[in-house]
């Protein structure tokens, strides 16, 4: 069993990259089989998502230090200077000549003896530059020489989402997300006021040593920071107190205003954040039918709503673009549409590197073909909330403007809400993470 949390952390980074593997999947299951003190388990997670979300800053410093670029090295070698690097530039808890020494090692552990100078090397030759230069971040210029490049190369995000944030935001907010989405994430709950309040929850978190804090304008919602250790184990969670949903998200059941008795669809539902918040608004009354493709999602929603302990949701597997059975039947709809992401870049370290363009195109695509099915299932003078956590206008704007000029029986519906700064004139809420401190959404309420 590995108990050296380099080693193991390098054993994940190489199966992340051979494999191909999710990085929160591959660490979840090696820390499982792992032998590693509490301690050790926080190093080897901020190693393994520390290397894989600044992998392009990495790869830079390579190819500023080494003879040869990043791109031609050997693979594992390049492992051990990204782990050895990360240190170096990014953690200053550990002292220089432990994350030198320490990359020395895995360098010889891992059948690399021969190049175990080139690490040592190299490693102190950033060094020595660093403490020479009293400059740690770029000031750049719009109208810089190669600026997405020198943007991409600090921040360690590609191109193509840079040139897009550029365009919507210009330099000085766009280094202001970068930099937001490089921060670990908060983690928010969603209070169930079937079971409970927030004042209760809030001091049974504080009891326990939680470090918690309300929520402006969401009435159910708590934010906690520092350490935590496992969900599960706080208070509440098997009781069905509560449900973790970042805030942003929280706003999309509100803008739905579903009420007591109704018929409401939940067209993708899993793991059924929504759906269950949706229930608990509707005070447990009514049908609230939830659909998703996704069978191991569903099995998670499954849990959730016996967690919660909701008796008014169905659930329907399958792929919603076949279903023929509820035109005109819904008084609300939800489409919380599969999307690119981009909004919640900070909760998974390899989201920014697994999307391109090109796949936004093609989400783009089925989104607009989702909205146009689920449309017909609203009944005449019913609602449709349709929301992504994704911040492209290829994935919200468009895809809105697109239905509204096809089908003159709807029209963008303004909501009331208090977080009326997120309001856009055509009446959209889009919530920028670093402007509100939350995850980026996109929310619109459509009436028929
Ligand atoms: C953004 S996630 C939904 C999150 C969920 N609403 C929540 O709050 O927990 C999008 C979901 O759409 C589902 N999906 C994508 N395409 C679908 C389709 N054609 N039919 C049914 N579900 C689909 C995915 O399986 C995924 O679970």
């Amino acid at each position: 069993m590995n108990q050296n949390p380099r080693q193991l952390a390098f054993l994940i980074l190489r199966d992340i990259e051979r494999r191909g593997t999710y990085a929160d999947i591959a660490l979840d299951q090696s820390l499982r089989q792992a032998d590693l003190n509490p301690v050790n388990r926080r190093l080897t997670t901020e190693l393994v998502y520390g290397c894989v979300r600044r992998r392009r800053s990495l790869d830079a410093l390579i190819d500023q230090f080494a003879q040869k670029k990043s791109h031609q090295q050997q693979n594992d070698l390049r492992i051990i200077l990204h782990l050895g690097f990360y240190q170096l530039a990014y953690l200053s808890q550990i002292p220089a000549s432990a994350a030198v020494n320490t990359s020395v090692e895995l360098a010889k552990t891992n059948g690399l003896s021969g190049l175990s100078g080139f690490v040592n090397g190299i490693l102190r030759q950033y060094l020595r530059q660093q403490e020479k230069s009293d400059q740690n971040y770029p000031i750049l210029k719009l109208d810089d020489k190669n600026l997405i490049q020198k943007l991409g190369d600090f921040y360690s995000f590609p191109d193509w989402i840079l040139e897009y944030w550029l365009n919507e935001l210009g330099l000085e907010e766009t280094q202001q997300l970068c930099q937001w989405f490089n921060q670990s994430p908060t983690i928010d709950l969603r209070i169930n006021p079937l079971k409970t309040t927030r004042e209760t929850v809030e001091n049974e978190l504080k009891l326990a040593g939680i470090n918690v804090k309300p929520i402006p304008h969401l009435p159910q919602a708590l934010r906690l920071s520092g350490s935590i250790g496992e969900i599960q184990k706080l208070p509440g969670y098997q009781q069905g107190w509560w449900t973790i949903q970042d805030s942003s998200a929280q706003w999309v059941s509100h803008l739905l205003d579903p009420q007591p008795g109704e018929m409401i669809i939940d067209a993708c539902a899993a793991p059924g954040g929504k759906t269950t918040h949706i229930a608990e608004l509707m005070q447990d009354t009514g049908i609230i039918l939830a659909c998703d493709r996704a069978k191991s999602r569903l099995k998670k929603l499954q849990q959730n709503q016996q967690r919660l302990q909701l008796k008014s949701i169905e659930i329907k597997a399958g792929d919603i673009r076949t279903f023929s059975e509820y035109n005109n039947s819904a008084d609300r709809v939800l489409l919380d549409a599969p999307c690119s992401g981009l909004g919640t870049l900070h909760r998974r370290a390899d989201a920014r590197w697994r999307h391109t363009a090109e796949n936004v195109q093609e989400l783009s695509q089925l989104q607009g073909e989702l909205l146009e099915k689920t449309a017909n299932w609203v009944k005449p003078g019913g609602y449709l909330v349709y929301a992504t956590c994704t911040i492209h206008p290829l994935e919200n704007e468009r895809i809105i403007e697109s239905f509204l000029s096809q089908n003159s029986d709807w029209k963008i519906d303004l909501p009331e809400i208090p977080l009326q700064e997120v309001l856009t004139p055509e009446g959209y809420l889009k919530v920028w993470p670093h402007r509100q401190n939350m995850d980026g959404f996109f929310i619109v309420r459509l009436k028929r």
